[in-house]
């Protein structure tokens, strides 16, 4: 035998005896020699036999109870195990441990014992029988850094969902931080952050559910089914499209006393060629086949192609910005005289019943591209504010609901939202509430690649769908054309009527004849652009007039004296001069980024350890970082992924903060 097959050997016999199967066979064979030493230095000595016989029984309720926090069957194969090794230790000891019968006994019990703890061993590993063994997954314990979470129960199985119950060490996890690693679960497990969500459970916000749906069953777009309630009241649910497991979406605009649920409007976010418009040309082709509600509608960019089908059953429609404006002046009175004529016959919300005694219809407003009148300075937060008591529900449809494209006044009155597909985290953090987005609501991972999908938050939606992604139905103008033609279309009331003026009474009628527009005199159209062109300019010298505390900008004398002379330009604060002061503006990704440094070497001054998101509160506009606590775990976690001034900890959320020695050796 050669050197090196002498030491390949002996290597391979190290790694044998050295493996964890071989370990429970060493151990019986290490019977012999342990109970021949025994025999030899106590044999004839009872009280030594009285006192092992003692220590092996110890030894056997120590090991019950040492396994309490392990499964039955494990607790129960250790403690056998033991009290077999040590009564056999004891009776061989004082009796010949080199006896036939002892011999014998070691050999089949022992090598039984062993190989039951290598046949456990072997079924530890199959993935199949370690079911049930502990109750930590690997998805959970590898995706949240080793954290303490674990599955409560087995997790529910149905055909292309699972839904899993999940306890977290409680003071250590929130449901918020397990939201927070939706994209590490997502990359573990190869599928798509929108395929899990997080269900909190809200009495416990260490304990929830985890779904995942691993196959997109809304990738095939769905037809649009036709109405809903063809004939019905605006108070019957509105059906834009499906959830993914294929129930209706469904929502509501007017208020429900016996429910609590109080009348919404509705903001529509997502990116260009998200789907917003077809979106909420479903919902709107609804609403037009209910018997008691009115629909006015406005589109300063995209005109007819967005409501080309609608044209002849909207009550008032507007396709230009001096349109949309005079609109948008008319609501005012208009909310007044509604709300005084519900109120003086005790009505406190618009009800079906204040259709039936005052034949007032509820009223929708579909603003699209609202932005544009945001820029133009155009003021709807009292519009906001008041509607809803009015019976008047407002859409507000735009790519980006960012405080530079519209006031945040406004933004808090929308209590609905629809948001389809956005670009970038920040966007829909804007657009969702920040529980949804801890739920699992990725809106910027469709962008506009997945045209209709869309999460719907809104009063009267089950809380349980807010992360769920949907799919508006897909429809074109034919069908919403033949639809709208075949249900009846109320008037608006004499009220709403009156108090909206000549702007409406001027308004442009639609039929729905191929031209679909009422043949208007060309000098009578004239008349109408120079109207709206007036009104405009007013409302540009109002909006540079002096207010009566701020005493700044030109007078209208100085703005009448020369007409030729340049406007001075609108500061910022003036275009923001809403109702409220200018609200601070939101910090762009960079400047957020560098404030997040920032803080952090101001903790490394401090000689802070560790940090987390709860370092950085408040979130939001009023905090130093300027953005929500999701953006700032992503930022946080991306930091601890390179390892510069960050490193992961086994807590998830929580990060070692590194300093530039560390950093630089680590
Ligand atoms: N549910 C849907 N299923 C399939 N395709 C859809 C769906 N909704 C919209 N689309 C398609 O997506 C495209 C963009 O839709 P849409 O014009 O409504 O987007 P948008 O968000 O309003 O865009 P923009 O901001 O440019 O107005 C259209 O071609 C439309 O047919």
């Amino acid at each position: 035998m050669t050197n090196s097959t002498k030491s390949a050997l002996k290597s391979d016999v190290r790694k044998g005896l050295s493996s964890p199967h071989a370990r429970p066979w060493l151990a019986a064979a290490a019977q012999v020699p342990a109970t021949f030493a025994a025999h030899q230095a106590w044999g004839n000595e009872p009280l030594v036999a009285m006192g092992m016989t003692l220590a092996a029984g110890a030894l056997t309720a120590a090991t019950w109870w040492a396994g309490k926090n392990t499964s039955e069957a494990r607790r129960l194969h250790a403690t056998l195990t033991t009290a077999a090794a040590t009564g056999y230790l004891t009776v061989a000891s004082f009796t010949d441990p080199l006896g036939d019968s002892q011999l014998t006994w070691l050999a089949i019990g022992g090598s039984a014992l062993a190989a039951s703890w290598n046949v456990r061993k072997v079924l530890r590993v199959n993935p199949d029988a370690a079911k049930g063994e502990g109750e930590e997954t690997g998805i959970l314990t590898k995706s949240l850094g080793k954290a303490k979470a674990r599955l409560r129960g087995e997790p529910k199985v149905e055909p292309n969902k699972v839904t899993a119950k999940y306890q977290l060490a409680p003071g250590e996890l929130t449901n918020a931080d397990l939201g927070n690693r939706i994209n590490q679960i997502a990359s573990e497990l190869g599928i798509s952050p929108n395929s899990i969500r997080i269900q909190p459970d809200a009495e416990n916000a260490a304990q929830g559910e985890m779904v995942f749906v691993p196959t997109d069953m809304l990738k095939t777009p769905t037809a649009w089914p036709g109405p809903s309630h063809p004939g019905g009241s605006i108070t019957d649910p509105v059906q834009p499209g499906i959830y993914e497991d294929g129930a209706p979406a469904e929502l509501w605009f007017p208020a429900d006393q016996d429910s609590g649920r109080n009348a919404t409007h509705f903001l529509t976010a997502g990116m260009n060629g998200s789907g917003k418009s077809a979106g909420v040309s479903i919902a709107v082709a609804e609403v037009l086949t209910r018997r008691d509600v009115i629909v006015w509608a406005v589109d300063p960019s995209k005109g007819k192609q967005t409501f080309a089908p609608f044209l002849p059953y909207l009550d008032w429609v507007e396709m230009t910005t001096a349109g949309g404006e005079a609109m948008i002046d008319a609501l005012s009175p208009v909310i007044t005289a509604r709300a005084d004529a519900l109120g003086e016959h005790g009505y406190k919300n618009w009800t079906p019943d204040a259709y039936r005694q005052l034949g007032m219809p509820y009223m929708v407003v579909w603003i699209e591209e609202a932005a544009k009148f945001f820029r133009e300075g155009t003021e709807m937060e009292g519009l906001v504010m008041e509607a809803r008591s009015a019976g008047i529900s407002v859409i507000i449809s735009l790519q980006r609901p960012s405080a530079t494209s519209m006031p945040t006044d406004v933004r808090e009155q929308l209590g609905g939202v629809m948001c389809f597909g956005v670009k970038g985290g920040t966007t829909a953090d804007m657009a969702l509430p920040e529980d949804v987005r801890d739920a699992g609501a990725r809106p910027e991972a469709w962008e506009n690649r997945k045209p209709g999908y869309a999460y719907l938050v809104a009063p009267g939606v089950d809380e349980d769908r807010y992360a769920t992604p949907l799919r508006t139905y897909y429809t074109d103008d034919q069908q919403i054309e033949a639809v709208l033609a075949s249900v009846p279309r109320p008037a608006a009331d004499p009220v709403t009527a009156t108090a909206a003026g000549e702007a409406y009474a001027e308004r442009t009628h639609y039929t729905d004849d191929t031209t679909r527009e009422m043949p208007v005199h060309t000098d009578e159209r004239a008349g109408q652009d120079e109207v709206l062109l007036e009104r405009q300019i007013n409302r540009d010298i109002d909006a540079r007039l002096p207010s009566d505390d701020d005493g700044s900008g030109p007078s209208v004398e100085q703005l009448n004296a020369d007409p030729d002379r340049e406007i001075p330009p609108v500061s910022v604060s003036e275009v923001w001069a809403f109702a409220k002061p200018a609200p601070t503006p939101e910090k762009s990704p960079e400047e957020a980024y560098s404030e997040l440094l920032a803080m952090l070497e101001e903790y490394r001054r401090d000689g802070l350890e560790h940090v987390g998101p709860k370092h950085f509160q408040p979130y939001g506009r009023e905090g130093r970082i300027g953005r929500s606590r999701a953006w700032i775990s992503a930022r946080l976690n991306e930091l601890a992924d390179e390892e510069i001034h960050l490193a992961e900890t086994d807590d998830a959320g929580v990060y070692t903060l590194l300093y530039p020695t560390l950093a630089a050796a680590s």
